[in-house]
C-alpha cells in the first residue's frame, strides 16, 4: 500500500531521520495499550503518518530513565558536553534539507521558511554549546570570620518540555540545548500535529552521542501526558511554549511538585506607525511582520496602528503588497502563506473576520473563495477595528490583519498596551524621542524599532504579563536549568576580609 508516509519516505535522502516511535531511554518505543494517533499533511489533509500515544507508566519510565542517566550526565566536564552539542548541532545542519521536507509536510510551511527554521534552531544548539562552559558562580566578600564564601552553579534537574506545532524544531531545540548544556536530562513532549521533527532532532541527538535517557520524546494526550509531568516530583524544571489558556493550566498543575516554571505563551503585538514613516516602508515592513508563517507566530503583529496622518496611503500600500502574496502547499514553488495547521484553525479566522464585521470593521481584502483547499485561509485586511473586536482581544494567529488609525503618542501607546499579552512590539518611526517615549512606555518584554527580525541566539526571548514567566536563549536563556548553590566554607583560619 502507498501511503503518504512512503511517499514521505522516499523524498528523504536519508528516511531513518521519519521515525514513527516515541524516543525513551535511547529505544524506539511502541504505545503499550497499542493507541495511535495520526498526523495529517495541513495542505492536503492526508496523513503522513502515525504516532504511539504512551501509556502513564511509559512516561514514568522515560523519568526512570532521565533520572539514571543523569548521574553521569551532569558529571561530565561542560566542555565534554559541549562536544556533543557541536556533534548535534553539525548533523541538524547536515541533514537540514531532510529536516525541512519533514517540517513543511507536518506543519504546511513553505519550503524555504522551512529551512530557515533548521537554521535558526540549529543557532540555538551552538549557542547553548558554548554557553554551557560560562555557567559561573561567583565569591562573595564574607561577612563571617574565617569563612570563605560563594556560589556554584548547579543543573536543575529532569526538564520536561511541552512544545507547539507553529515551529516545531526551533521551539525544542531553544529549550532542550539549555537544558542539557547545563547538565540536565530532558523529556519532550512536541504537539501531536507535528511529532516528526521532534523524533528527527531525536535520531541526530542519538548519532550525536547523546546518551540514552538524556534526550527523551514522550508522545500521548497531552493533556494526559501533561498532567503526569507537571506532577512528578523528580521533574524539576517544566518549559511550556503554547497558548495562555494551556500556560495557566500547567501553573495549577505543577502547584504540588513547586516546579521551575519557563512559559512561552500567547502574543498580541502592536504594530506602531509614526506620522513621520513613509507609508510604503512602513506598509510593507507590517505585512512581513504580520503573514510570516501565514500569521501562526507568537510574533505576528496583530493590530497595526496607523497614524491618522498617513492611515489611508499606509492601507493603499499594504492592500497592494498583500495582494501580491501567494497562497498553496509549501512544497510547491514560490509560495508565500501555507495552509493554516487544521480546520478549527479555519474556522475560528472566519468567526473573528465575522466578529469584526457585524461590529463595524470594513473588509477590504479577503476573499475565501479563492483558498486552494479546506485548510487555507485567503490573507484578510480589516480597517476601522476597535478594542470591542476579537481581532483586537485575541491573538488570531491567521491571516488577518487588522488597522487601527490614532492621533497621538499618549493615545497609541494606551491602546497598545490594551490587552493581557505582553510578548513583543513594534515600532517604525525615525523620531528618536518618539522611538525612546514609546519603547519605555509599552509593556512588552520585546520591542522592535525599525526592524522586522528581532529574534536569534543572542536574544532574551519572552514576554511580560500573561505572555509568560522567564527568558529563552541569550546570555540568560541557561539559568532556567542552573540552580544557584551558595557555600560557606568556615573556620579556614586567616581569610577574613578577603
Ligand atoms: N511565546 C513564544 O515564544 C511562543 C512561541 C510559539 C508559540 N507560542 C504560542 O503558542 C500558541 C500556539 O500553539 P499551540 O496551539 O500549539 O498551543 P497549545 O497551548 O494549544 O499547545 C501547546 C502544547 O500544549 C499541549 N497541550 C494542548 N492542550 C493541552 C492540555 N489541555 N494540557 C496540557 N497540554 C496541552 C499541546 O499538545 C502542545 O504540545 C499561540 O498562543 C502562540 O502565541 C508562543
Ligand atoms: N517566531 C517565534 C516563535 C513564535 O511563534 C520565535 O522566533 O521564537
Amino acid at each position: 500500500m502507498t501511503t503518504l508516509s512512503t511517499t514521505l519516505t522516499k523524498r528523504l535522502e536519508d528516511p531513518r531521520l521519519f521515525r514513527q516511535y516515541a524516543y525513551v531511554d535511547g529505544k524506539w518505543t511502541h504505545g503499550d495499550g497499542g493507541r495511535e494517533e495520526a498526523v495529517y499533511d495541513p495542505a492536503t489533509n492526508e496523513a503522513i503518518g502515525h504516532i504511539p500515544l504512551l501509556e502513564a507508566e511509559q512516561i514514568t519510565a522515560a523519568v526512570d530513565a532521565a533520572e539514571t542517566a543523569f548521574v553521569q550526565w551532569r558529571a561530565l566536564r561542560a566542555d565534554e558536553r559541549c562536544e556533543r552539542l557541536l556533534a548535534w548541532y553539525d548533523l541538524i545542519q547536515a541533514n537540514r534539507e531532510d529536516l525541512a521536507t519533514i517540517m513543511t509536510l507536518e506543519q504546511g510551511k513553505p519550503l524555504p521558511d522551512a529551512r530557515g527554521e533548521v537554521e535558526y534552531g540549529a543557532s540555538f544548539v551552538r549557542w547553548f554549546a558554548e554557553e554551557g562552559k560560562r555557567t559561573y558562580g561567583e565569591t562573595i566578600p564574607s561577612h563571617i570570620p574565617n569563612a570563605s564564601l560563594g556560589t556554584i552553579k548547579e543543573p536543575v534537574g529532569i526538564a520536561a518540555m511541552i512544545t507547539p506545532w507553529n515551529f516545531p524544531l526551533a521551539m525544542i531545540t531553544r529549550k532542550a540545548a539549555a537544558a542539557l548544556a547545563a547538565g540536565c536530562p530532558v523529556i519532550i513532549k512536541p504537539a501531536n500535529e507535528t511529532p516528526f521533527s521532534a523524533l528527527a532532532l531525536a535520531e541526530l541527538a542519538e548519532r550525536a552521542g547523546i546518551p540514552e535517557g538524556i534526550f527523551n520524546v514522550v508522545l500521548g494526550d497531552p493533556a494526559e501526558v501533561s498532567k503526569i509531568l507537571c506532577s512528578e516530583p523528580r521533574i524539576r524544571a517544566l518549559s511550556f511554549t503554547g497558548s495562555t489558556r494551556v500556560g495557566r493550566l500547567l501553573i495549577e498543575q505543577s502547584a504540588n511538585t513547586v516546579k521551575r516554571l519557563s512559559l512561552e505563551l500567547g502574543g498580541n503585538a502592536p504594530f506602531i506607525v509614526g506620522p513621520d514613516m513613509d507609508p510604503k516602508e512602513a506598509a510593507y515592513a507590517a505585512v512581513s511582520a504580520k503573514f510570516q508563517t501565514a500569521g501562526q507566530d507568537c510574533l505576528a503583529a496583530n493590530r497595526i496602528l496607523v497614524h491618522e496622518s498617513i492611515h489611508d496611503e499606509f492601507v493603499e500600500q499594504f492592500t497592494e503588497r498583500m495582494a501580491a502574496l501567494t497562497v498553496g502547499n509549501g512544497l510547491h514553488g514560490e509560495v508565500d502563506l501555507g495552509p493554516l495547521i487544521h480546520r478549527q484553525a479555519v474556522e475560528k479566522a472566519a468567526s473573528i473576520v465575522d466578529d469584526a464585521i457585524s461590529k463595524g470593521a470594513t473588509m477590504i481584502a479577503g476573499d475565501q473563495s479563492q483558498a486552494p483547499g479546506d485548510n487555507f485561509f485567503m490573507p484578510v485586511l480589516l480597517t476601522n477595528v476597535t478594542p470591542q473586536m476579537k481581532v483586537w482581544r485575541e491573538e488570531n494567529f491567521a491571516p488577518v490583519a487588522g488597522i487601527t488609525a490614532y492621533s497621538t503618542d499618549d493615545e497609541v501607546i494606551e491602546m497598545a498596551n490594551d490587552t493581557e499579552y505582553g510578548l513583543a512590539a513594534y515600532i517604525y518611526t525615525h523620531d528618536i524621542r518618539r522611538i525612546w517615549k514609546l519603547m519605555r512606555a509599552l509593556e512588552y518584554g520585546m520591542v522592535s524599532v525599525n526592524s522586522v527580525k528581532m529574534t536569534g541566539p543572542p536574544v532574551p526571548f519572552g514576554g511580560v504579563k500573561q505572555s509568560g514567566l522567564g527568558r529563552e536563549g541569550g546570555a540568560t536563556g541557561i539559568d532556567e536549568y542552573l540552580e544557584t548553590k551558595y557555600y560557606c566554607l568556615g573556620a579556614l583560619g586567616s581569610v577574613s576580609g578577603s
